[in-house]
């Protein structure tokens, strides 16, 4: 083997920062976790986004050491830690609650990794003070937890995480205990640490499909204690390639259709939808004539004049959501509700009018119309 051929097979074969390979999780007889497996390279983040009680801490906590898989494994950086206690996996942890102790300051919270692994003094005091600059609280060094914020507690957790400088990072639903305002300030700082973070793997545990795209390049839907669906967050959402993923992850309108020509795999394909015909973008494959869903996301859809080509319905409600209009249409065939998200203009029509629905030319997505159980 040459040299190039060597680098080549190495660099191939860099493992990946995060590999959950096949584990299950059980709390006494139920499974909470089945099968799973998913890996994180360096310098990705991933989302595991799924209802409440489908298994995300459970898999994060997998990572963590805090819960022993029944079976399969967890490898850090290619090294097996499967049978390691949580401190030997040399990750960073942030959940929901902060847990700062709360008898130590900011500083001495943030120091606590650094000290417990001997580091000397002055490194410890130099990077404790990088650390609470990163998260914007450098005036609070000397405060207990006790006197901030919700969202400054959780800046300084999400410090003491990264005092070890962790090839991994563990973040468990960090904002769900802020109100709204502060949560879109921290998303937008979370945003900013993950780019500051280049080889730094983040497995990012939310039920918020709004924070898993804003922060995941890759997002894996959970569901009953199984992974769903995994992919590329934009084209998870765009292109669903299952019923639950395309109602969980952005809200779709999923409409009974037939197909009109079948595909082997990515295409546009005709579809029947009650009389009318469209194109749907497929990702799999589809036969003629099979019964699927096609998914319509409400932003991409707009109300023409009767007269227009699309989807016959009949307006029968607006409402106003500051930004823009959700507009309820009740569609002639099939007899179900489309919801439209228009901006806000002039000349609305009005409850009770007749409409037809547009559809984009790519915006519809064809998507099995029964999950697999
Ligand atoms: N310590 C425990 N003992 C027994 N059952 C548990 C324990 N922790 C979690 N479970 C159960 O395991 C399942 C998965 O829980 P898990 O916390 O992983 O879900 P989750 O998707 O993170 O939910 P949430 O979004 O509500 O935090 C749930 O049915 C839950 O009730």
């Amino acid at each position: 083997m040459t040299q190039a051929e060597l680098g080549g097979a190495t660099r191939l074969a860099a493992p990946p920062a995060i590999q959950i390979a096949g584990v299950t999780v059980h709390y006494g007889r139920t499974p909470a976790l089945v099968d799973f497996s998913l890996d994180v390279a360096a310098g990705e983040t991933v989302a595991l986004l799924g209802p409440s009680g489908s298994g995300k801490s459970t898999a994060l906590k997998a990572v963590a050491g805090f819960v022993q898989p029944s079976s399969g494994r967890i490898l850090l950086g290619g090294r097996d830690v499967t049978h390691e206690p949580p401190h030997g996996r040399g990750v960073g942890v942030v959940v929901q609650q902060y847990a700062l102790f709360p008898h130590l300051t900011v500083a001495e919270n943030v120091a606590f990794g650094l000290r417990a692994r001997r580091r000397p003094r002055a490194e410890v005091s130099v990077r404790v003070r990088e650390l609470l600059d990163m998260v914007g609280m450098a005036g609070f060094a000397g405060r207990r937890p006790r006197e901030l914020s919700g969202g400054q507690q959780q800046r300084v957790a999400i410090a003491r995480a990264l005092a070890i400088r962790p090839n991994v990072l563990l973040l468990d639903e960090p904002l769900s205990a802020l109100d709204a305002a502060l949560r879109a300030d921290m998303l937008a700082e979370l945003q900013r640490l993950r780019d500051e973070l280049p080889d730094v793997a983040i497995l990012y545990v939310t039920h918020d499909q709004g924070e898993a795209l804003a922060l995941a390049g890759r997002i894996a839907v959970m569901r009953d204690a199984r992974l769903v669906d995994v992919d590329d967050a934009q084209r998870l959402y765009r292109l669903p390639p299952s019923r639950f993923t395309a109602s969980f992850l952005g809200g779709a309108n999923l409409l009974p259709a037939t197909v009109l020509d079948g595909s082997d795999g990515d295409a546009l394909i005709g579809v029947r939808i009650g009389t009318s015909t469209l194109r749907a973008e497929a990702t799999a494959r589809f036969s003629a004539g099979q019964r699927v869903l096609v998914c319509l996301r409400p932003h991409t859809l707009s109300v023409r004049e009767p007269t227009a080509a699309g989807l016959p319905a009949t307006l029968t409600g607006v409402q106003w959501r500051g930004s823009s209009y959700r507009l309820t249409c009740l569609v002639d065939e099939p007899a179900m509700d489309v919801h439209v998200d228009v901006p806000n203009v002039d000349g609305l029509p009005a409850p009770g009018q007749r409409v037809v629905i547009a559809v984009p030319e790519v915006g519809a997505s064809v998507v099995p119309d029964r999950d697999e159980p």
